[in-house]
């Protein structure tokens, strides 16, 4: 049997005086990955900071094993502005792993940003601020369990692609993901699934 990297048994959610979801329950196994659809407000960013441990549900459990270790991104890029290129990967990667600056600038390089490495963030685009957050994706050994709030936000078409197929490589490679996303995925990671929330039905 495969090994589960996420569980989530019976989530209840409640913001605003609004029921977004009730009951949800939800299971993750390496190879996997969950896309979670909805219209505005239906409360996909809700469930990821749930099962991500970054807002308590109402009811339910969350439980990850020790070893499934979390990348997390934002809604927002969560870019440092003042910072560069570079040095913003540096901080964000070594939150999870001792990781050298040559790396970064490998992943950065994988994206086409390596001539924008040591420009401060703030002269960056807001796709290639999206495209340094996602560097973290091409880092060496990346945490097995990836939870993705509206990656392909500002990433043109080129961009959109090149994600898809890290995504799929990723479950290819025995990690698992959930993304929120209103995009249609041209290429599908195997076991792709698709959860769509719908006013707490
Ligand atoms: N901090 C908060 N306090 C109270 N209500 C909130 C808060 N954040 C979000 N909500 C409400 O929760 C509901 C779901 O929000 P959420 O961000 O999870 O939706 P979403 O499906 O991700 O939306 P979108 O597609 O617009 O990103 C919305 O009605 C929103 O108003």
């Amino acid at each position: 049997m495969n090994q589960p990297l996420l569980d989530a048994v019976a989530l209840r959610c409640e913001r605003g005086g609004r029921l977004l979801f009730d009951d949800l329950s939800l299971g993750l196994a390496a190879g996997e990955s969950l896309q979670i659809g909805g219209v505005n407000g239906s409360g996909k960013t809700s469930l990821l900071r749930i099962l991500a441990g970054l807002l308590p549900a109402d009811a339910g459990e969350v439980r990850r094993p020790a070893a499934a270790e979390l990348l997390w991104l934002g809604h927002a890029p969560g870019i440092a502005e003042g910072l560069t290129a570079l040095e913003n990967l540096y901080s964000l990667a070594n939150l999870w792993r001792p990781t050298t600056p040559a790396a970064c600038l490998a992943a950065l390089a994988a994206l086409g940003l390596a001539d924008w490495a040591d420009e401060p963030c703030r002269q960056l685009s807001a796709g290639q601020r999206r495209r340094v957050a996602l560097a973290r994706l091409h880092l060496p050994a990346p945490p097995r369990l990836w939870l993705l709030d509206e990656p392909f936000t500002a990433l043109d078409a080129a961009s959109c692609t090149q994600l898809e197929e890290r995504l799929r490589a990723h479950c290819a490679a025995g990690g698992a993901l959930v993304l929120t996303s209103h995009r249609e995925l041209e290429v599908l990671p195997e076991g792709h699934r698709l959860l769509w929330l719908d006013g707490g039905r």
